[in-house]
């Protein structure tokens, strides 16, 4: 009786209490849910906690403070709790790792123009579910091509407001721009982030291959503008392919004689006898060269590391196709696995690793460059007539750290050569560290947790059933992505809206 009484008389002051409670927090929340579409997580101030949170200073347990989509505070330990003044949200990830988002400086969307191969939409969702905060796009496998401050508006207007993570762009180094500084300096001007030239046919028509004389010209342009080429580094040379023995073209053995580690090796080597240009004080000084997907680990890794000896300023990454695959273990007639250069055999991928655990390979990118699934002619099994390029957005991070594990690949490094040193590499001086004042594009990921890539999985780029990684069991799974404080993917969901920045240069 005693204790209903009380009730009674208690009831109307919580009642007030609560009132007034929610009109002083409803309100703030109200004004936080303010284009909330962007995120999941209808807060602008929060703290993310965790066990392992991967800094510049190496693995703490504590806190991350982001407000406005930039990181505030990093704390160790409990300290948060004292920092923390108001009511503000924490999302305890217990031990799951905080890792600054990827930064993907090697993508082919294909859009504008050829959009049925991939696109803005579908590609940035796929970066989004796995843990890509950054993507720097392609000159190449649109329709127009990357290669004027007109087609580059193209690729703009294709971009806004339909990507959830931040997107940028590289501009192509073409013979029809590379001798026209001033065609270059518009092109650089109008904001691309650098410049990507072929020294091999590049497989698309409007977009033919540079020789060096174009190179050794354009390096002098991007000097003035700080700013890298980034190359695709194979020269055509005498196939291996006539060497009397059966040519099966369902084999994959018959595709790698065509590119023989010959063709990377001669591009390089003509590649690094302009870059001493790109030395300090030398005439092409504040340029720098960056070899895309390096597949051959011998004589064309040796030739880098003597040029980077030198002080030449000189970058190679690559993929985590080289780094999980091998040419023995290829499928005949399994398509999926074609690119270029080509994947070689198991003796070459472990000095691939040994490579990247060294530090002699600089960072990892992931080459996606799908196609729609017919020019993967899949039925036919043709090596040599289908479409060369792996689709693998999605996967890099648990690819990166399922492969590598076996070599000891701790998360440190995981975080360097997938968000630091490509941000570096692309100038993003505001990403690529869960570091106070840079942007709050993080990833949250179990990599304990392992999954399969089966039909179940969801995948989010435009053709999953060409990517060569289906079938594959995989550690490290994404749990949360930000991209400037916008929670864009968790629990499985994407954010409604597409919120990702545009990356021009400035
Ligand atoms: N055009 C294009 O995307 N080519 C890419 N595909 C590939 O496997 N290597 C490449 O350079
Ligand atoms: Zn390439
Ligand atoms: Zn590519």
């Amino acid at each position: 009786m005693e204790r209903s009484l009380l009730q009674w008389r208690l009831l109307p002051l919580l009642a007030l209490i609560a009132s007034f409670l929610s009109v002083f927090f409803g309100s703030r929340s109200y004004q936080e849910t303010q284009g909330s579409k962007c995120s999941l997580l209808p807060h602008d101030h929060y703290w993310i906690s965790s066990k392992r949170i991967v800094t510049p200073d190496g693995l703490i347990s504590g806190s991350v403070e982001v407000n406005g989509g930039v990181i505030v505070s990093v704390v160790k330990g409990e300290d948060w709790f004292k920092k923390q003044r108001s009511r503000v949200k924490v999302i305890d990830y217990g031990e799951a790792v905080i890792m600054p988002g990827l930064v993907d400086v090697h993508a082919h969307l294909d859009d504008p123009g050829r959009s049925e191969w991939e696109g803005f939409p579908s590609g940035t969702k796929a970066a989004a579910a796995g843990g890509i905060t950054t993507l720097i796009d392609m000159p190449l496998n649109s329709d127009p091509s990357t290669v004027s401050p007109e087609t580059l508006k193209l690729k703009i207007e294709a971009a806004e407001k339909r990507i959830l993570v931040d997107v940028g762009f590289w501009g192509g180094l073409v013979p029809d721009n590379a001798l026209n500084s001033s065609a270059l300096e518009s092109l650089l001007d109008a904001g691309v982030l650098g410049l990507k030239s072929f020294m091999c046919p590049s497989g698309i028509n409007d977009f033919p291959m540079t020789n060096i004389t174009h190179i050794k010209e354009g390096l002098f342009v991007l000097a003035k503008y700080k700013r890298p080429l980034l190359v695709h580094a194979e020269v055509e040379m005498d196939s291996e392919i006539d060497d009397g023995t059966d040519n099966d073209p369902r084999s994959y053995l018959t595709y790698l004689k065509t590119r023989p580690t010959s063709w990377e090796e001669g591009a390089i080597r003509n590649l690094l006898s302009v870059t001493e240009n790109t030395r300090i004080g030398g005439s092409a000084e504040g340029a720098h060269v960056h070899i895309v997907h390096l597949s051959d680990a011998s004589s064309s890794l040796d030739l880098i590391k003597e040029a980077k000896g030198k002080g030449d300023s000189v970058t190679v990454e690559t993929c985590p196709h080289y780094l999980a695959f091998s040419a023995e273990e290829i499928p005949e007639g399994d398509t999926r696995f074609k690119c270029s250069p080509p994947i070689r055999h198991a003796a070459n991928r472990e000095k691939l690793w040994e490579a990247m655990m060294e530090g002699d390979i600089d960072m990892l990118s992931s080459d996606h460059s799908p196609t729609k699934p017919e020019l993967k002619l899949l039925s036919d099994g043709n090596f040599l007539k289908a479409w060369g390029g792996i689709s693998s957005l999605q996967f890099v991070l648990p690819v990166t750290w399922s492969y590598g594990r076996k070599y000891g690949v701790t998360l440190e490094q995981v975080a360097s050569w997938w968000s630091d040193r490509p941000s570096k590499l692309a100038g993003l001086h505001s990403k690529g560290a869960i570091a106070v004042g840079k942007h709050a594009d993080i990833v949250v990921w179990e990599p304990e947790v392992e999954f399969d890539l089966d039909e179940d999985h969801p995948i989010h780029f435009k053709h999953p059933s060409i990517s060569a990684f289906l079938g594959r069991k995989l550690s490290g799974k994404v749990v949360s992505t930000f991209v400037r404080g916008n929670l864009v993917f968790g629990e499985g969901k994407h954010a409604s809206d597409a919120c990702g920045s545009l990356l021009l240069a400035s």
